[in-house]
């Protein structure tokens, strides 16, 4: 018998998970049926009247239940969904089936739910339908080229209204959705083809009758999972919650995580993109991709990488969840502090292998020291002298006074002439002295010298093969040194995923320069699964698009970031004191939570940890569940709301989000904001990443987000809080 291809659609998946466990059992039995013989008697494959399709059936899962399937050919089958007898066959007959030509994904929709959004929203009667449909601007030949199924151009000729797009895009398949409110939002029909319509299309010619030929295209299996013979692996697919970013990836990020072993890639690749477009989720297959393809060994070959200890944990948890044991025990996951922690203990013959690591506000208190006792006079302040020392001495790595008089300091905004350097070398050379002393290290110059040893191995003894590195757009300049050097340059050395606009501590790097080339292998996300079509709005208007460099010395741009998610619009409001903006935070929480939001799934954001305390407390005495989530503590679902500052937030993720104290003081924050008379450039770093922790804050919102302040309004909300 022929090869039997059997995929089910992410409807079915949700169709699955509100069955009861018993007849779930029987789901999976049918479907591994269907796989080894689908003529099997017992399936009793049917054919609806009048369909729209006449390749779709229903086939029996047991008494009380069908599913509907589109079968295109004798041995390929197409799982929609699973109902009720009589509804399945009514469903089965409303459904149109195609594959896109431009894509070349199976692609289905329930055409009379769509016709019924046109009359519910009355722009399909003739009598009120006077006003220009929404799409006249737009010819069919270029719908079509946009991709959009030919049975779907009637019915966008009738549209007049927002509402039947935004219901319209509910029901489409998810190009279509995507193109349709795109179109609606003003786009040009090229920006549509260039942002959305591009990075999806086939790679080879696309013959619509060859429906097997579509089993393994990237956008059918944006929708489609493929059936395996192990019910285990099967069940898991269906029954995890929140599952659709371990099965159904978007064509883009299956190709870049997904890419055949035939055709590696020739060294690093940067992947891009705004917040909530599964970056994380990319770098979490790419990891499952190159651990498939690698033989058992006794120790891990690939490093995932990230910046904080709590995300690498979060890392850790996903990774599991998308590949079990197995996966993971092929894998270090490990946050960069770690990485360097591990380097330096290797170092037994030299001095650095016990050596202590200290935090910022151990350093602060030694600059101040050596400020006090060595500077003649205030011309340089610790803010200066700190990022003097990661921005330029660490980060070309200076060891002597000559060097140091040698360097180049662009983009470094107070100029220094021979006298001022040579103050600020005896100044750097006195802290660095005696942080040797105590046989301490600060991180970064931690990093630096687990660099300089990882650098000295030879080919033979860099201990991975992969390395995959999350967050990228917070390392440091000595991190990349060192990543780099962990794993030998070859296909597949380092696959790296970030995003400037998230850029929220002082470290930026030109990755060429570091011997990191990824020119023709970067690629950047542009679909937002995370947060609603109006948050992101919202969250858009807090930044400068257009002021972002990416991590090669050239420009970012968020071009393309779209949501096709729904909901309510953000809520930014200011209150006359602090305390009434938190009796009104109070209230809000309780909203959301009668609206159905866990009280865990709800994170209130602040810029500083004295404000979150605050928040904490006044929820805690108005009688709702709250705590406070400190850096490196991991979420606790039993704590109720969950509360941290903009830092903490990073790479999180909740339904519902609200960001208090966003006033002229704390957004940013005086003491985070070298003045701009000090130097006109760290001023305007240290304000975009004050606006990038609001940006970063505002993107971990799912359905709902409040902004709210007590007194002046944070400069980045101006024209709203007037
Ligand atoms: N293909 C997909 N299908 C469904 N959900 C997805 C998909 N890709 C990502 N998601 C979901 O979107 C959300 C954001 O994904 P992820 O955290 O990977 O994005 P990110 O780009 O790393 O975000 P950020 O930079 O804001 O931290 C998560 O809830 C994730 O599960």
């Amino acid at each position: 018998m022929a090869k039997v291809n059997v995929l089910f659609a992410d409807t079915f998946d949700k169709a699955y998970q509100a069955l009861d466990a018993t007849i779930q059992r029987r789901v999976v039995d049918f479907m591994l049926k269907l796989r080894r013989d689908p003529d099997a008697r017992g399936l009793d494959l049917k054919q609806p009247h009048g369909p729209r399709d006449k390749r779709v059936w229903t086939a029996r899962v047991n008494d009380n239940f069908r599913a509907v399937l589109w079968r295109p050919d004798a041995y390929t089958f197409y799982l929609a969904s699973i109902k009720p007898h009589d509804d399945a066959y009514t469903y089965a007959a409303q459904t149109v089936w195609n594959v896109n030509k431009v894509t070349g994904g199976v692609e289905f929709y329930d055409h009379d739910a769509v016709e019924e959004v046109l009359v519910r929203s009355g722009d399909s009667d003739p009598s009120v339908a006077v006003s220009a449909g929404l799409f006249d601007g737009v010819s069919d030949t270029d719908l079509d080229r946009l991709g959009i199924p030919p049975t779907l151009v009637p019915v966008l000729r009738e549209i007049r209204t927002v509402d039947a797009v935004l219901g319209i895009a509910d029901y489409a398949p998810k190009l279509a959705s995507q193109v349709i409110l795109a179109l609606a939002d003003g786009k040009t029909t090229e920006e549509v083809w260039q942002d959305i319509v591009a990075p999806s299309t086939a790679d080879e010619k696309v013959d619509p009758e060859d429906a097997a030929a579509a089993v393994d295209r990237p956008s059918t299996r944006e929708t489609f999972a493929v059936v395996t013979d192990n019910s285990e692996e099967l069940e898991r697919m269906l029954l995890k919650p929140m599952s659709e970013w371990r099965v159904f990836l978007h064509p883009q990020q299956r190709r870049l995580a997904y890419r055949p072993k035939a055709r590696p890639y020739n060294g690093p690749v940067r992947v891009s993109g705004g917040p909530g477009t599964g970056k994380t989720v990319v770098a979490l297959h790419r990891v499952k991709a190159l651990a498939d393809a690698l033989p058992a060994s006794s120790r891990p070959q690939i490093l995932l990488t990230t910046y904080t200890n709590a995300l690498a944990d979060l890392l850790a948890r996903l990774l599991d969840d998308l590949g079990g044991p197995d996966l993971t025990a092929k894998v270090d996951i490990l946050n960069i502090d770690k990485v360097v922690r591990d380097v330096l203990r290797q170092d037994t013959e030299g001095q650095w292998a016990n050596v202590e690591i200290l935090g910022d506000a151990a350093l602060a208190s030694r600059w101040n020291e050596v400020i006090v006792e060595l500077a003649v006079d205030d011309s340089f302040d610790r803010p200066f002298l700190v990022s003097e020392w990661e921005q330029v001495i660490l980060a070309q790595n200076i060891r002597t006074r000559d060097e140091y008089f040698a360097a180049r300091r662009a983009g470094r905004g107070r100029r220094l002439n021979r006298a001022d350097r040579a103050i600020v070398w005896s100044l750097m050379q006195e802290f660095e002295r005696r942080l040797d002393r105590d046989k301490a290290l600060g991180f970064k110059q931690a990093a630096v010298r687990a660099a300089d040893i990882a650098t000295g191995w030879e080919k033979a003894a860099r201990p991975y093969r992969h390395v995959v590195i999350d967050e990228a757009q917070d390392l440091h300049t000595a991190h990349w040194i060192l990543l780099r050097a962990l794993a030998p340059s070859g296909p597949d050395d380092l696959f790296i995923v970030g995003d400037p606009f998230q850029r929220i501590y002082n470290n930026r790097v030109a990755l060429s320069s570091l011997g990191i080339e990824t020119r023709g292998r970067s690629h950047r996300l542009t679909l937002n699964y995370r947060t609603t079509r109006q948050i992101l709005k919202s969250a858009l208007h807090l930044i400068d698009p257009d002021s972002y460099d990416d991590l090669d010395g050239g420009s970012d741009t968020l071009r393309g970031y779209r949501s096709i998610l729904r909901g309510g619009e953000p809520e930014i409001t200011g209150y006359p004191t602090q305390a009434s903006e938190m009796a009104a935070l109070a209230d809000r929480i309780r909203r959301w939570h009668k609206g159905g939001i866990p009280l865990d799934e709800i994170a209130v954001i602040a810029r500083t940890n004295a404000t979150a305390a605050a928040a904490v407390n006044a929820l805690q005495a108005a009688g709702v569940d709250a705590s406070q989530l400190r850096s490196g503590q991991a979420v606790d679902h039993e704590t109720g709301v969950q509360t941290m500052t903009m830092h903490r937030a990073k790479g999180l993720e909740f339904r519902a989000v609200a960001i208090v104290g966003v006033d002229a003081r704390h957004v940013p924050l005086e003491t985070a904001v070298t003045p701009e008379d000090a130097d006109r450039l760290e001023h305007q770093r240290d304000i975009q990443r004050e606006r990038s922790l609001l940006f970063v804050s505002a993107t971990r919102a799912r359905e709902a987000l409040a902004i709210t302040w007590s007194g002046r309004p944070s400069q980045f909300l101006p024209h709203r809080a007037s």
